[in-house]
């Protein structure tokens, strides 16, 4: 993927007492600020924290936003990426259903794009990423930690592919990050089941690459990762893991049109949308 993204992150620095005092650099994505971006000075490593209450459902504009975010840290050659929350149980409540439900068509094919360009950037980028899942993790949310390279996840909440038991199938490209991460049996079991893994079920089968005690415990060891990088090239880095992701990355841009073609197919049926309203029924009733 060769992008050419103009240089904004020095734009939109913003001083704050709170960002001088941890040598920290912040800036927001843009114009709806659902993503905070704080650099560290001294590492280079930018936090980036998904800010879209009440659970970080992933609609249009966060996806825009997100997307941005990650062509800045591109164009500025970051250090890595920690992903996170800033809610104190949900990481991402996944895809936004209410974009699904009863959709209007400009609309869905744009999210859809979106979805599709973050996907691309985040799986492909040439810098090290790596997710503190701070809390509950279903579906999108958890597609968005298995594009990452490394996974903390704090105790006590749940993560996985959940998307059979919305009567729906995972996309192709949900379906190859998952088997970048678990084996081909442990995905397929995952994934046909709808599976929800506990933290500590997530570790067993290698979801999840560390258990965290807190957000701030998760966020350390997301960095003594990201720092393990600074002994290596990272020309050298980005070509392996690129490498390695290759028929991945390659098999969405090459189908993009078919992949948005059969997400809008499948949420005008109407099965699907019957399904997709009694489960938004059901959330609401909890
Ligand atoms: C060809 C392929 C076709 C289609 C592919 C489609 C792929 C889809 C992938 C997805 O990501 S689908 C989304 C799947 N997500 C879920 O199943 C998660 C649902 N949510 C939950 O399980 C829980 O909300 C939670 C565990 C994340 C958090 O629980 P809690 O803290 O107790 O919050 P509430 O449940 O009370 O929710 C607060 C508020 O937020 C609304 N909400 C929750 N999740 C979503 C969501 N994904 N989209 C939109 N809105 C959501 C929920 O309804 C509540 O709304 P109120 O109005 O009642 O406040």
């Amino acid at each position: 993927m060769i992008r050419n993204s103009i240089n904004l992150l020095t734009k939109k620095l913003i001083s704050s007492t709170s960002c001088q005092r941890t040598r920290m650099r912040c800036f927001s994505s843009g114009a709806t600020n659902l993503v905070d971006v704080n650099v560290n000075d001294k590492t280079g490593i930018a936090v980036v924290t998904l800010n879209r209450p009440p659970v970080n459902s992933l609609n249009l504009e966060l996806l825009t936003d997100l997307s941005k975010t990650l062509d800045e840290l591109e164009s500025n050659r970051s250090k890595g990426m920690i992903l996170t929350s800033s809610s104190k149980t949900v990481f991402s409540a996944g895809l936004d259903i209410l974009e699904m439900y009863n959709p209007e068509p400009e609309r869905s094919k744009a999210f859809w794009t979106a979805l599709q360009d973050v996907w691309l950037k985040l799986y492909g980028s040439p810098y090290p990423t790596a997710a503190a899942i701070n809390g509950h993790s279903p579906a999108g949310g958890c597609l968005l930690a298995i594009c990452c390279e490394y996974r903390v996840m704090v105790n006590d909440f749940t993560i996985g592919l959940n998307e059979t038991r919305l009567g729906i199938s995972a996309p192709s490209f949900f379906i190859s990050s998952f088997r970048n991460v678990l084996s081909t049996r442990e995905a397929e079991k995952a994934l046909t089941l709808g599976t929800m893994f506990s933290s500590d079920e997530a570790l067993k089968v290698g979801l999840v690459d560390e258990i965290a005690t807190d957000k701030a415990d998760s966020i350390n060891k997301c960095e003594n990762f990201l720092l393990e990088f600074k002994k290596v090239s990272s020309m050298a880095r980005a070509f392996t893991k690129q490498s390695l992701r290759k028929k991945d990355l390659e098999e969405l841009e090459n189908n993009r049109e078919q992949d948005l073609q059969l997400f809008l197919f499948a949420i005008n049926q109407p099965i699907v949308q019957k399904g997709l309203g009694a489960y938004i029924q059901s959330l609401k009733k909890k």
